[in-house]
């Protein structure tokens, strides 16, 4: 076993949060020790969440230097630009980080800040900073006081596009991402946008013209190419809880068994299961676990692959990866606290 540490919990209340506290509840090496929310401190977490009641004895805090002050670890669940101003000290205090929001996933600032519409709080750190994606950077999280966690859509996507990028089979110019995800993708606060009266059987693209992950997914898979990718990005909205479907399109340049390839790509991932030919993965086989299901298929035997690849994005695209990354960060099985299924149906 590992040595336990003290965990604290930025942003209990939210979605992401939440699905971390669940998470962390049955893991034998971590302690939570505080769980912040401003609109809440003082409230009893299993009040919030009765889910958690005899599991999570704790109550909601600010989150102030003092909260952090007995920490080893400190999870950030908050809306983008909220960890930024806090995780200088953190670590100036010896305290490890895993950020699961935005604010330090793109290398440059600049970007950034046209994305996130604030300048960047502390840029000198965007380079201290591991994208905690562990089917790419295994290692560097093993070693890092800093991770930012990737996006839920870019957690789908790069997964599914990586071995036709690494093997270089691919045409990296005229990539296609074609995603659909649930509404606890936009977070616990009031939108009207996401009602039930608003969304329920209904389907719509969103952020056609540019979605903040672009610039995130471009930056990984560049990487993985080495050079400018071209990816054309739809997200759409889906009336389901929990999800991510990805759809991804690319002109091959070769004729490969790509079964073979995705096979060979992943056969040592803990967390990525490549379906059988001719598979179709749902949505529901990967809910609440931290399972990326891929299948590979090339329609009609013609030269465009399509790859399609689920995730739940409360686990696989944020708190499991989070857990995922803290496992490799203090020694621990990377799939302790991880390895169940999701509930069936
Ligand atoms: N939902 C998802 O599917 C995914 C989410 N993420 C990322 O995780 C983060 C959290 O998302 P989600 O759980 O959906 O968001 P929510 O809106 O559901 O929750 C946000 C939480 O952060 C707290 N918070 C808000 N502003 C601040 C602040 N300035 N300082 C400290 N705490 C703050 C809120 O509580 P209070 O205001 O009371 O303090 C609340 O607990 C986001 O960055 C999101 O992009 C990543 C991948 C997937
Ligand atoms: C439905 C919905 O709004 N989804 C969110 C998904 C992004 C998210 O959850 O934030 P991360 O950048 O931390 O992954 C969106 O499109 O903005």
């Amino acid at each position: 076993m590992a040595d336990t540490q003290r965990v604290a919990i930025v942003g209990g209340t939210g979605y992401a949060g939440a699905e971390l506290l669940r998470l962390l509840a049955g893991h034998p090496e971590a302690e939570v020790v505080a769980v912040t929310s401003r609109g809440d401190a003082g409230t009893p977490v299993a009040e919030a969440y009765p889910q958690l009641r005899g599991v999570i004895d704790l109550e909601f805090s600010v989150p102030e230097a003092a909260t952090f002050a007995d920490c080893d670890v400190v999870f950030f669940a908050t809306p983008h630009a909220a960890a930024m101003h806090d995780v200088p000290a953190l670590l100036a205090a010896g305290k490890r980080v895993i950020d699961l929001s935005a604010d330090f996933r793109l290398r440059d600032p600049a970007l950034w800040a046209r994305w996130y519409g604030v300048a960047h709080a502390c840029p000198e750190l965007i380079e201290r900073a591991v994208y905690g994606l562990p089917e790419l950077n295994r290692k560097a999280i093993a070693g890092a006081d800093l991770v930012a966690c990737p996006g839920c859509y870019p957690t789908a996507v790069v997964l599914g596009f990586k071995p036709l990028i690494d093997a270089g089979l691919v045409d990296v110019s005229t990539l296609v991402a074609d995603a659909k995800t649930g509404v606890s993708g936009a977070g616990k606060s009031l939108k009207p946008g996401f009602l039930f009266a608003e969304m329920n059987e209904s389907f719509k693209a969103y952020g056609v013209d540019g979605h903040r992950h672009l610039p995130e997914i471009r930056q990984v898979l560049g990487d993985l190419a080495r050079g400018d990718v071209g990816l054309t990005f739809v997200p759409h909205l889906v009336p389901m809880i929990r999800g991510i479907h990805a759809t991804l399109y690319a002109q091959l340049a070769d004729r490969v068994d790509l079964q073979a390839v995705f096979e060979r790509a992943y056969a040592d991932e803990p967390f990525v299961d490549v379906l059988d030919a001719g598979a179709t993965p749902e949505t529901r086989h990967v809910r609440a676990s931290n399972m990326c299901r891929i299948a590979v298929h090339r329609p009609g035997d013609g030269d465009t692959a399509v790859v399609l690849s689920v995730i739940d994005n409360l686990v696989k695209g944020a708190a499991g990866q989070a857990v995922q990354c803290f496992n490799l960060m203090i020694g621990a099985p990377e799939t302790r606290a991880l390895a169940a299924p999701g509930p069936l149906p």
